[in-house]
């Protein structure tokens, strides 16, 4: 569906972030780009809806270039949720999930029954739709986040470092969340995060960043069972950990599959 090819970013400051990366977030499903602080992962998030623009390379989605787009129309196509949600303080719930249904020139009414059904999605109460975002626990404003990327029914939907914010309970019910949403609405995800357990529970498609590039795409049992490098493999070291009991990486790996779609 996204195929980024030969894609290089350079910061004005001279930084390379992301350098001749080329690789496909497949249709369907949660493509995970994860890795240590600095090696690219929100730049090459945030060329798919061109808030941040290439140096050079190609982004297409569905083998249409995005360049070739203009950008704010792109953008409002796309769901996109943030760490700490990103709402408006002033405006209610609902007013907060209504706003890219009324970006795209729907009619208040459409725009309000899209927003109410987005809110009960993911969880919410209407009467927790009139409070304000700070009425809300930090769990609740993260769904709200959500709610405002799914509104308008996007098939595509970026996440940056949703759950950071967030307690490892709250986190865990959120991870759920997001991953019926996904199923239930055939949607593409593609998941920004610095945490391997989060990547390797969610993914089904997890590209580990390097300094700008992939050291190695796979899914999450692929990564366990054969980690391409040593930087993968200490990367991934922490989850395998938990399985020292089995005999090899690739039991380890087969009980990690085994764990996730149990739970
Ligand atoms: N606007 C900018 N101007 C200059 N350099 C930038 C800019 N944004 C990011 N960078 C640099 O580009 C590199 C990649 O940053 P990016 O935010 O994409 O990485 P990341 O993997 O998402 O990191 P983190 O997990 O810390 O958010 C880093 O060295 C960062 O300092």
């Amino acid at each position: 569906m996204i195929r980024f090819d030969s894609v290089t970013k350079r910061y004005p400051d001279g930084t390379d972030a992301v350098r001749d990366l080329t690789f496909e977030v497949p249709r369907g499903g949660i493509t995970v780009l994860v890795g240590p602080s600095g090696c690219g992962k929100t730049t090459t998030l945030r060329m798919v809806n061109r808030m941040v623009e290439p140096t050079s390379g190609t982004i297409t989605i569905d083998g249409q270039d995005i360049a070739a787009r203009p950008a704010a129309e792109l953008r409002r196509s796309i769901g996109y949720v943030i760490q700490h949600a990103g709402l408006f303080p002033h405006r209610t719930v609902l007013a907060n999930v209504m706003t890219v249904p009324r970006l795209l020139g729907w009619d208040t009414a459409r725009a309000r029954t899209a927003a109410l059904e987005a809110v009960e999605r993911v969880g919410l109460t209407q009467e927790q739709a009139r409070r304000y975002p700070s009425q809300l626990s930090g769990g609740q404003q993260q769904r709200v986040g959500v709610a405002r990327a799914l509104a308008s029914g996007p098939e595509l939907v970026l996440m940056d470092e949703p759950f950071s914010a967030v307690d490892p309970l709250v986190r865990a019910d959120l991870q759920e969340e997001v991953r019926r949403l996904q199923r239930d609405l055939g949607i593409t995800v593609v998941l920004v995060t610095h945490d391997i357990d989060e990547a390797l529970t969610l993914g089904d498609t997890v590209a580990v960043m390097r300094d700008g590039g992939i050291a190695q795409l796979g899914t999450p049992t692929e990564l366990l069972a054969a980690p391409a490098d040593d930087f993968v493999e200490r990367f991934v070291g922490s989850v395998v950990a938990r399985y020292e009991r089995y005999r090899d990486l690739s039991q380890a790996a087969e009980q990690h599959a085994r764990e996730v779609r149990g739970g």
